[in-house]
């Protein structure tokens, strides 16, 4: 019966393929959100997804909705007879389930993450292609479950796998339990499963959690993908299904029991304390890293002082040479681009050092435009393009202080004050203002908003556009707009100053996408004329009068006068594709 119906659905597959792929199905394609990649190689079928959703790739609802969608269109897919499975970040395949999702969490969204996830397991794990996971990374938990719904996998020496779920105080759904059974035995997997083991790849290989070892499992799936090719892929596949059959079924028919047991199970107070205690445990290792920063950054606070100008025109955050230490700070937690300034040649040396300390980090690496540039580099795998579309790179909030025994730096804590979702994205505080007393977050207490003077300036890089994305979440207070206070900077920020101007704006962009591109250029350099040259520094006081006005839209805008490329029509098509605009 489960094979007739494998049949049938092979079959409407087949039919629905050309509505449901592209026609330019070959080649690379990238996610909406930017938080995974398709490449796809028409001589050999094999279709290589990369997952690049930083810090940790872990599975939040939208990044399991947008995965599980190319995974079905890919299934669907007559060309596609391989799937790869792999991720961009340098250390994690996946961290598994974003926690944040299950704690605290709403209702409808709970709901809704967890069918994705049930979803985005049975298009894997029935997937009638040959699905391979070249596990270059941690792969904890979700990530363990991602990795053994595959055929085949391959992972790099030292780093972890495992069902670690009872760490965290949950239990794994029993379809995972039934899957690793299936791979590693009852007995192993019981085990496993309720001391919440997290195996070493050379411990995983032993028991047969993973197939092979490499140290580039990439590589190795694709030659090992190339023998499973080999064979007729109706016999490969029915013999998958014959295998897995029973499996998919039990899911299939506990799947809405799963679900109420999830939404249930989850929101109970044991289980948000457990879930809070892990998190805090997992940002207070962090904390304990990012301490070196704060020494660095205190380097830096002269620098930017006699350099603001400059500063603040860019989007990436410009060094010295001696600030190596912080360069390589950023680099570690995620900015994806460091501009080295440099002035004095008696540093040359040091530079020297600091470029060789790079070298494998960078492709570009680039000096102060004042100063020649010595050496370009680029971060691995991260096209330049690419960069300021990557949802993390660094924000820096410039509170203005001389006081520096106050500076400070706890990104953690900030992230907590502000709803922003800065995700690993660094938070610098760099301070220049005598009244900064008041001003900086001791590590230990954040009740700055009682004591922030509302004179305090801060400068807020908004050049990241998830970050913009995330504006209009922001609701507008008193206590917002008193923390917060930008300098109008670009024209953008004039504009919104501006009531007519504003108007005018407001209506224009509520038709905006329905304009074609070549008509709206001239229409926004009209109003915003030397928009391109300026960063968004965006006022939030201004957040109330401008309710109606979506931030994304401004932003999105922004970028597109900023770099009049393929990327902003990209973007634009994206933004025309949703609904809201
Ligand atoms: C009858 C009962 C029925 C009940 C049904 C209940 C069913 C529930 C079943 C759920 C099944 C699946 C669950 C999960 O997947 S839960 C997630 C489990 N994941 C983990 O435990 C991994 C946690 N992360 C780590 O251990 C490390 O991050 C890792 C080893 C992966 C990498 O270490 P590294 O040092 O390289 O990186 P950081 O720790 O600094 O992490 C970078 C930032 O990413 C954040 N992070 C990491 N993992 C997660 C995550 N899973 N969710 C959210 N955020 C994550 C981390 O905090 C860092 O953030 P900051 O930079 O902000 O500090």
């Amino acid at each position: 019966m489960f094979l007739r119906n494998v049949m049938r659905k092979i079959a409407s597959q087949k039919s629905l393929n050309g509505l449901a792929i592209k026609k330019n199905y070959f080649g690379t394609t990238s996610s909406l959100l930017d938080d995974f990649s398709i490449n796809a190689n028409e001589k050999t079928g094999v279709s290589v997804i990369t997952m690049s959703k930083t810090p940790a790739n872990s599975l939040n609802l939208e990044f399991i909705q947008e995965l599980s969608m190319a995974i079905q269109k890919l299934n669907m897919e007559k060309s596609c007879r391989g799937i790869i499975l792999t991720s961009s970040l340098p250390s994690i395949f996946s961290a598994g389930l974003d926690i944040l999702e299950m704690y605290q969490p709403e209702p409808d969204r709970l709901e809704k993450f967890w069918t994705e996830f049930q979803e985005i397991w049975l298009a894997l794990y029935s997937s009638p292609k040959t699905v391979m996971s070249a596990i270059n990374g941690h792969s904890p938990a979700g990530g363990c479950i991602i990795a053994l719904a595959t055929d085949y996998r391959i992972m790099k020496p030292k780093f972890t796998i495992g069902l670690n779920e009872t760490m965290l105080g949950i239990v794994a759904p029993f379809w995972a339990e039934d899957s690793m059974k299936a791979v590693i035995g009852q007995r192993r997997s019981e085990y496993s499963l309720q001391l919440g083991k997290l195996y070493t790849a050379e411990e995983a290989l032993q028991i047969n959690l993973i197939d092979e070892i490499s140290d580039n499992p990439l590589q190795a799936c694709e030659d090992e993908m190339m023998n499973w090719l080999k064979l007729p892929d109706h016999a490969r596949t029915l013999t998958k299904f014959q295998n897995r059959g029973h499996i998919i079924e039990k899911m299939k028919k506990g799947r809405k029991e799963d679900l109420e047991k999830f939404v249930k199970f989850i929101p109970r107070e044991g289980i948000q304390m457990a879930l809070g205690t892990y998190l805090d445990n997992l940002k207070s290792r962090k904390k304990k890293q990012l301490k070196t920063c704060v020494s660095d950054v205190e380097l830096i606070v002269r620098k930017i002082k006699y350099n603001l100008e400059d500063y603040t025109k860019t989007t990436f955050f410009y060094l010295g040479a001696q600030d190596g230490i912080l360069a390589e700070n950023l680099i570690n937690s995620g900015c994806k681009k460091v501009i080295v300034t440099e002035h004095k040649k008696s540093n040359e040396e040091h530079l020297n050092e600091i470029q060789n300390r790079f070298r494998e980090k960078f492709l570009r690496f680039t000096r102060f435009p004042n100063s020649r540039i010595i050496e370009e580099y680029k971060l691995d795998g991260l096209e330049e393009k690419n960069w300021h579309t990557q949802p993390k790179v660094a924000v820096i909030l410039t509170l203005l202080t001389n006081d520096r025994s106050k500076l400070s730096l706890n990104s953690y804590l900030l992230r907590k004050q502000f709803p922003f979702n800065f995700g690993r994205t660094p938070i610098f505080l760099l301070t220049d203002n005598t009244e900064s007393k008041v001003i900086l977050m001791n590590e230990t207490n954040l009740q700055t908003e009682k004591r922030i003077p509302s004179r305090a300036l801060s400068y807020m890089f908004l050049y990241d556009r998830t970050l913009l994305a995330e504006i209009p979440r922001l609701k507008p207070s008193q206590k917002y707009t008193k923390l917060i206070k930008i300098q109008p900077k670009s024209d953008l920020v004039d504009l919104l100053y501006d009531e007519d101007k504003f108007k005018e704006a407001e209506v224009f962009l509520k038709h905006f996408f329905n304009k074609p591109y070549e008509r709206v250029i001239p229409k926004i350099e009209k109003i915003c004329p030397n928009l391109g040259s300026e960063l968004i520094d965006m006022n939030i006081t201004m957040l109330d009068r401008v309710k109606d006005l979506d931030f994304r839209i401004i932003g999105e805008i922004f970028r597109l006068v900023a770099s009049n490329d393929n990327y902003s029509r990209n973007i634009i098509r994206v933004l025309s594709s949703r609904h809201e605009f």
